[in-house]
């Protein structure tokens, strides 16, 4: 078990004076604009790491390995793919202590999370690998007189070829575990991968990087290019080498969608994940289920609780069970392992308390007093929420969980549908019959019966309707998603139905 900081040990060469380097070619450098950009450490608001600020000449370098690394990586065997996955996996996991020390220190993320964070995503990998192996070294085989008005003369075999260069950009909120679960099926598929990290997240994501490069992959196959979203994101998304882009974040994905050319597009943006309670439900279960799904990593994931939807006559109970949890949650800094953290910036705590401010202003029940100090905000349970209120539609990204009192099912179902965003929802209820109606009435990716909304376990089919995106993620989805199928027809002079008699004679 190593037990190295950030940029020490393994990591060293990844780091020049106080700026860490970007990937490109196999190697590690320094950008020539001779620029940085700065990572704030979100609870101490202070500058924590540096990152490159890459050029477009640089880009356009990367573009060029990736096209012609891709080219030789697309005839290694599978199982040869495989193993370097593997390989990449073990060094993740076996060098978790110093990446999740990025995460707790960039993007405030508990330390025990951090941690779990990067075992997942050595989890993910392997199991990438594995699947890979099985579902790419299938095919399928079609005969043409399946159809109407056909003979026995064709045969068709069906497999999946890769799609290039993937660009991946991930969210800051699981900056290494939304990198891997786009690199690993880029990989197995035999593309290659461009990743442009999310600035609040990006030195966690070059430590991850280092291990693939450890892993032993060809030059150029990977590459990893740091800067701000708003100046080189236009100039990735939009270039030609690129053969699919696969995001993860907020509203910038409807943009991108917009701007890309004509290349298949997975799409993760955000949501507004109700929670419906029916009368009938174990109002325990769904307490703590609403503090975990709505107040974990202080409610900054996109399939986080974010409106509680109660039928009225046990509204007053349930409320009463969540303040008293909110009252145990720990507040205070990442290192600690608090329970809420700081949010990721200020422009991103400015937002939320225009969102509290909104409600204040509209008349809605505080269950506890605001409080704010910097980035870190307290927990907020906010009851008699109406829909006039903005925090009834828009998502805080941040521990405020709205509660809307509903006199019917129907009410719930079409608040719930009215929303812009369809990722995932939840319901509450012991009535298995009545849960399943609802979830079928839900507009949203995924329901889940008497649990908490998640993504995870990594390897479920994963998306959104509507404007939470475009495309499925998990293992499966993610490595469908990133190849093309290609088809090769044999035709035969004379049709053949089977090795009986007469075979020859038709030859
Ligand atoms: N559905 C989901 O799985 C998730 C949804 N979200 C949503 O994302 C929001 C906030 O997350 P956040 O990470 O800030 O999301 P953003 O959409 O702001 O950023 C996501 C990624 O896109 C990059 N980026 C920014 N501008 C551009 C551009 N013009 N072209 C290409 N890439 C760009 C960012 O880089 P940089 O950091 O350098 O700006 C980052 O890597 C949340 O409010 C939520 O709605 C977040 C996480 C998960
Ligand atoms: O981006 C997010 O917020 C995640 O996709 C949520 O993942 P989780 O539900 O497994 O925390």
């Amino acid at each position: 078990m190593h037990t190295s900081m950030a940029g020490t040990g393994i990591f060293t060469d990844i780091l020049d004076g106080d700026v860490y380097k970007y990937y490109s070619d196999g190697e590690w450098k320094t950008s020539s604009s001779g620029k940085s950009v700065a990572i704030i450490n979100p609870a101490t608001r202070k500058t924590q790491y540096k990152v490159q600020a890459c050029t477009q000449e640089e880009v356009n370098k990367v573009m060029e390995m990736a096209k012609s690394a891709q080219k030789s990586w697309a005839k290694t065997p599978l199982w040869k793919r495989a193993e370097l996955l593997h390989k990449a996996a073990a060094i993740l996991k076996d060098n978790k202590a110093p990446i999740a020390e990025s995460l707790v220190k960039e993007i405030a993320k508990p330390a025990k999370d951090s941690v779990t964070e990067v075992v997942r995503s050595g989890d993910l990998i392997s199991y990438c690998a594995e699947e890979g192996v099985r579902i790419l070294g299938e095919g399928k085989f079609l005969l043409s007189d399946s159809f109407p008005g056909n003979e026995r003369t064709k045969y068709c075999l069906t497999s999946k070829i890769p799609l290039g260069v993937v660009l991946a950009i991930p969210p800051f909120n699981y900056p290494v575990n939304l990198a891997v679960s786009k690199i690993a099926p880029a990989l197995i598929a035999g593309n290659s991968l461009v990743l442009k990290p999310p600035t609040q997240g990006a030195v966690s994501c070059l430590h991850m990087v280092h291990c693939f490069h450890l892993a032993g992959f060809p030059k150029g196959l990977i590459s990893c290019i740091t800067g701000k979203g708003s100046e080189i994101g236009d100039f990735l998304t939009m270039h030609p080498a690129v053969n699919c882009i696969s995001f993860t974040g907020g509203d910038t994905g409807i943009s991108i969608s917009k701007k890309a050319g004509m290349i298949p597009l997975q799409m993760e943006l955000g949501g507004k994940d109700a929670c419906i309670v029916l009368e009938d439900a174990d109002l325990d279960l769904v307490a703590s289920n609403i503090i975990k799904g709505g107040f974990s990593y202080s409610g900054q994931r996109c399939t986080a609780v974010k409106v509680v939807l109660v039928i009225k006559s046990v509204a007053d109970e349930l409320v009463e069970k969540v303040k008293a949890k909110v009252a145990k949650l720990t507040v205070g800094p990442p290192e600690e392992n608090c329970d809420i953290t700081a949010v990721v910036s200020e422009s991103s705590a400015n937002f939320i308390e225009g969102l509290v401010m909104d409600a204040k202003d509209k008349g809605a029940t505080f269950c506890q007093e605001y409080k704010r100090e910097g980035n870190l905000i307290w927990p907020l349970l906010l009851d008699n929420v109406r829909p006039d209120m903005r925090i009834a539609w828009e998502e805080p990204f941040g521990p405020v969980l709205p509660v809307l009192r509903i006199n019917s099912v129907e009410e719930g179902i079409n608040h719930c549908n009215a929303s812009n965003f369809g990722l995932q929802g939840c319901v509450f209820t012991k009535d298995i019959n009545k849960a399943i109606l609802i979830s079928d009435a839900m507009e949203t990716g995924t329901v889940q019966i008497n649990s908490a909304p998640a993504r995870g376990p990594d390897h479920f089919p994963f998306q959104g309707l509507k404007d939470s995106g475009i495309g499925s993620q998990g293992v499966t989805n993610s490595i469908n998603l990133m190849t093309k199928l290609k088809t090769t027809v044999i035709n035969l002079p004379t049709p053949s139905y089977s090795m009986g008699d007469g075979f020859i004679s038709r030859l």
